[in-house]
């Protein structure tokens, strides 16, 4: 592991372009590879995860290739991957496993998954339980995580799931798996989560019936489904700009422009609460790209103050709670976070790694079973300190540098590698946009 201080720094200004969006990156890839025929990916994000996601589709039969800037995926069709030769290895990544698990559920292929030491932590039962319904089989280890032997059942047998968790990655898999169930397998979501899977498969042909019951969501899909290629641009990931929207939210004289950010409402959670919180962020020239809401950010210093976090807003900002806490130790005032218990199965438990790494650098808070309690220190820079305990987690190592650049003496990572799972160039852009 490579120790990173990160020193005082800043003002944030000028304009920067953050990658491409995580969740949709991997979904273009495996849709791709579903569709007979060629797809364009324009903005994917080259970030360790979806590279996990490319090689496990390359090993399923799709051809993956660079074109330049653009990424160009051959697909086989739904109903015809290829049995993989050896384990799927997805490193760090759950939508990647997740979202797999699913497609291979409803084909009549054998596959073993294996992670890092982050991701053979995590809970996979939400999804084997669900698939275990339609027909598949798995053994995982102990304690239903990674390593993980699964059996596709071809026909699998459709299903009608109400999600007990809000995870879109359970939803995703049990679509992905729908696409080769003959017969309607429908996903009652009682909390609305991201939806890129649902717009991205209408995008690719594909009918979905969606309605509203009871104030719950009922999506239903009737296979087997056949894709028809598509040409996608990504856009700029939100959870990639929320670190650079609470660096310049916090560092006295910064105004930046973040261009090009995916705003879509199920994604956009941390920019209200940042907006309640009194931060200056102004949406300019929203649009629409591939189905998705897009608009440039332009995020100016401004005093923040605590507030109470409504928990019906989690699910639409679940990977942004570890900078939003830095942003909060920041704040004038408490802030309090409740309805959180997701925070501790994500790459670490991000409510005690986020509590543990602040206290280090002088915030206080405190961890409830659902939250945290931060008590901000008005404007004032942290003291600063470390190095703190990343935990493999990629969000937990940006968070902390971010609260080094409003620091004392600055804040030391024990390690800035998990930072390519999800954005490979975060040190690079952020030594641009403060110099
Ligand atoms: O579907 C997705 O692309 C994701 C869903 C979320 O996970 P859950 O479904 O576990 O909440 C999120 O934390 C993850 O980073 C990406
Ligand atoms: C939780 C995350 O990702 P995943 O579940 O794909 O590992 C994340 O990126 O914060």
């Amino acid at each position: 592991m490579t120790p990173h201080h990160f020193l005082p720094a800043g003002p944030f200004t000028g304009r920067i372009r953050v990658p491409g969006d995580k969740s949709i990156s991997h979904r273009a890839l495996i849709f791709g590879a579903l569709a007979v025929g060629r797809s364009r990916i324009a903005g994917l994000l080259e970030g360790e995860d979806v590279l996990a996601t490319a090689g496990a589709m390359r090993r399923m039969g799709a051809q993956i290739t660079c074109e330049g800037e653009d990424w160009i995926v051959d697909g086989v069709g739904v109903g015809t991957l290829l049995q993989p030769g050896q384990a799927l290895d997805l490193g760090n990544s759950g939508t990647s496993t997740r979202l797999l698990m699913g497609l291979l559920a409803s084909h009549g292929i054998a596959a073993t998954f294996v992670g890092d030491a982050s991701l053979s932590r995590r809970p996979m039962d939400r999804v084997t339980e669900p698939l275990s319904r339609m027909g598949a089989s798995f053994t995982p280890a102990p304690g239903g995580t990674l390593p993980l032997a699964m059996e596709g059942m071809q026909p699998a047998v459709p299903i009608t799931y109400r999600l007990p968790v809000a995870s879109a990655q359970v939803k995703s898999a049990i679509l992905l798996a729908a696409l080769n169930t003959p017969g309607t397998t429908t996903v009652i979501e009682p909390v609305p989560t991201r939806d890129h899977t649902e717009r991205m498969l209408r995008g690719f042909g594909v009918e979905l019936d969606i309605r509203e019951q009871d104030g719950e969501r009922h999506i239903s899909l009737t296979g087997p489904a056949d894709l028809s290629p598509r040409d996608i641009a990504v856009p700029g990931d939100p959870s990639s700009a929320a670190f650079f929207a609470v660096a310049a939210s916090i560092v006295p004289g910064s105004d930046l422009i973040i261009e090009n950010v995916g705003l879509n409402p199920t994604r956009d959670g941390l920019f209200r609460v940042l907006d309640e919180m009194g931060a200056s962020i102004e949406r300019l020239n929203p649009r629409e790209v591939g189905g998705e809401e897009i608009a440039d950010l332009r995020v100016r210093h401004a005093p923040l103050r605590g507030i109470e976090v409504d928990p019906a807003v989690a699910p639409s900002m679940i990977d942004e709670f570890p900078a939003l806490f830095v942003a909060a130790a920041m704040a004038e005032g408490r802030t309090v976070t409740s309805g959180l218990e997701e925070l501790r199965v994500k790459e670490s438990d991000r409510l005690s790694a986020m509590a543990d790494a602040l206290r280090v650098v002088g915030a206080r808070v405190e961890q409830t079973e659902d939250g945290l309690t931060i008590d901000g220190t008005g404007g004032a820079p942290l003291a600063g300190g470390g190095p703190v305990a990343t935990r493999l987690d990629h969000r937990i190592a940006m968070s902390m540098a971010v609260a080094g650049l409003h620091s004392e003496s600055g804040v030391a990572l024990d390690s800035v590698e998990p930072i390519a799972t999800s954005f490979p160039d975060f040190l690079e852009l952020m030594t641009d946009a403060t110099t």
